[in-house]
């Protein structure tokens, strides 16, 4: 729906849009339902929405005013589900709903500028990554939320995502349900079905999915994550996404236009420039099925763990403008590329030290690399230590448990670090009850975090713990290192994933041998691999306790 910019007018009078063209709306009233109004804060499709102080205790609002004449009366949908999301972080409050005379209102809480509007006000062509970021974590966390609650958003747009007033100006805050439908059937307590027959669209023209603006499909929560996706990619980008740069179609054929156009986009050169996460993210989309429930806590993470990597705070919070990043961190990168450290020499070679001409040898660049790899990752003892904290006292002369509670280089996630810390020490592992350590110290990890998902560490984690149960001295081809783009989902039957999980957890106690046990581990790791979210369930978790005590009932 489209947004005015925020006036500073009185009320005034509009004419309704319905087919009775006779019907003369008059001014808004000074005074609604004891609310004084003030200040116009925004204008809509239904009506307008006002700075409003209630008569009698002072308290200042939101308060959102339509005609009762008008012929889509959001206001009557709002009310509704302003009571399914009450209470949650960044859902505004509902103060008050009702019609006074021919006037329907709701008092909200009042809330700051919304992204659409601070975009704008920047001047900028892009947003920068760290804002983007925390937008990310918040409005997934908002979904989340609605989620929960049974319902879809159907609306998700800038001008719908709002930040608070101090002191929740860090918090984005989820307006406009006009447009929101309950998914889950409160008498029946099941998913809507799908079907097969086009519907008419609702949502908006930029960011609407593709399944529900260009091919009439009924959203579900899958359409709200797309549209949050879209959202995010369009902020990164310079002009933003292509079908918004003509702006709002004005004919049914503009229209047609820009769903082919929108239709038609490969997902690659939407996302073309900007960190690959923003494509994975919308290729999960993608992919889920119109039930499926979407793995929040993992896109979640994923935004928290690319914000560290690029040198912000990895904070959700929102602060705007933009604070400088923390440090400049080569992205994602643990060493300095060949390309890097030749251009480094090349620049040092041009320096004037006289007769002393010592620099500009490239012959050691992959040492250099080889080296700097190694050091990052901790497999050399010693330069390893001088990048941790170093309180804890090393244990026969090897990285102890504490290890892995350590200061992170400022380019991994916390997460990320300590699972590659206990890699390394895993394939040093030389007996079963030093491996049954660093599997409980593997779940503490995974159960300290707020997503349970099998990250490319975690996965590094159980090839090596495989490797080492099997043969310690035979190479494995890792079951997991790093994640394919298209790789498809092979499996996602959750279903398939509880059944084989819920079986090795039954079964582990019984193993007799090592092989055994790394035939399980092997399994384990495959069908999470496999499953749509790479999440560590309850019965993962009793599955991986179970191999700790196994390995020390073997040892
Ligand atoms: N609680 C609020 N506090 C401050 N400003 C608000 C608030 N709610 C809305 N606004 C401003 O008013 C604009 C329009 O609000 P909203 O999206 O709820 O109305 P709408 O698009 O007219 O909805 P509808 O489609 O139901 O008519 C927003 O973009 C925002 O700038």
């Amino acid at each position: 729906m489209p947004k005015d910019s925020a006036l500073s007018q009185p009320p005034v009078s509009y004419t309704s849009s319905s087919d009775d063209e006779s019907i003369i709306i008059p001014p808004f009233p000074q005074i609604l339902a004891n609310f004084w109004l003030g200040e116009k804060l925004g204008a809509g499709y239904s009506g307008s929405i006002f700075k409003a102080t209630h008569v009698h205790n002072g308290q200042v609002v939101a308060l959102k005013v339509q005609h009762t004449s008008h012929e889509n009366l959001t206001n009557r949908y709002e009310r509704n589900f302003y009571p399914m999301i009450q209470g949650g972080v960044g859902m505004p409050t509902l103060w008050a709903a009702g019609v006074e005379g021919c006037w329907d209102y709701l008092a909200i809480d009042l809330l700051g500028s919304s992204l659409d509007s601070l975009y704008r006000k920047s001047g900028k062509d892009t947003m920068d990554l760290g804002s983007v970021c925390s937008i990310a974590m918040q409005v997934i966390e908002r979904l989340e939320f609605m989620h929960g609650r049974g319902l879809l958003h159907r609306d998700i747009q800038l001008g719908n995502c709002v930040v608070g007033l101090p002191p929740n100006h860090k918090t984005i805050y989820m307006i406009d349900f006009g447009f929101s439908k309950r998914y889950i059937d409160p008498y029946t307590h099941r998913h809507i079905s799908d079907s097969k027959a086009k519907r008419d669209f609702i949502g908006n023209y930029w960011f609407s999915s593709v399944g529900v603006h260009c091919r009439g499909k009924v959203p579900s929560r899958r359409d709200d994550l797309e549209a949050a996706a879209l959202m995010l990619i369009h902020l990164l980008t310079p002009r933003g996404l292509p079908w918004t740069r003509h702006g709002v179609p004005k004919s049914e054929e503009a229209h047609d236009m820009l769903k082919r156009q929108k239709q038609r986009v490969r997902i690659e050169d939407l996302c073309r420039g900007i960190p690959s996460e923003f494509e994975e993210f919308l290729r999960y989309c993608r992919r889920l099925k119109f039930q499926d429930t979407p793995d929040y806590g993992k896109w979640i993470d994923e935004f928290r763990e690319l914000a560290i990597a690029e040198g912000f705070s990895g904070n959700a919070d929102f602060i705007w403008p933009p604070p400088l990043k923390l440090v400049h961190a080569p992205r994602r990168s643990q060493a300095p590329t060949p390309e890097d450290l030749k251009r480094i020499l090349d620049d040092l070679k041009k320096l004037d030290l006289g007769d002393r001409n010592v620099l500009g040898d490239r012959s050691n660049i992959k040492e250099a690399v080889r080296n700097a790899k190694e050091d990052v990752l901790g497999r050399d003892n010693n330069s390893s230590k001088t990048r941790t904290t170093g309180t804890n006292t090393p244990k026969n002369g090897d990285e102890t448990e504490m290890d892995v509670t350590s200061v992170p280089p400022p380019f991994m996630s916390p997460k990320a670090y300590k699972l590659s810390k206990l890699t390394g020490q895993v394939s040093k592992a030389t007996d079963n009850h030093a491996l049954a350590a660093k599997v409980t110290e593997f779940i503490a990890v995974m159960k300290s975090n707020t997503s349970r998902t099998l990250t490319k560490d975690g996965f590094g984690f159980l090839d090596a713990l495989y490797k080492q149960l099997a043969e310690p001295s035979v190479f494995i081809t890792p079951m997991r290192t790093s994640r394919s783009k298209d790789a498809p989902v092979q499996n996602p039957d959750p279903h398939v994933k509880l059944g084989v999980v819920a079986r090795l957890r039954s079964e582990v106690t019984q193993a007799r041998s090592n092989r055994r046990l790394a035939d399980m581990v092997r399994d384990f790791g495959n069908v999470t691999n496999r499953s749509t979210g790479r999440t560590v369930t309850k019965d993962g978790f009793a599955f991986l306790e179970g191999l700790a005590q196994q390995l020390e009932v073997l040892a």
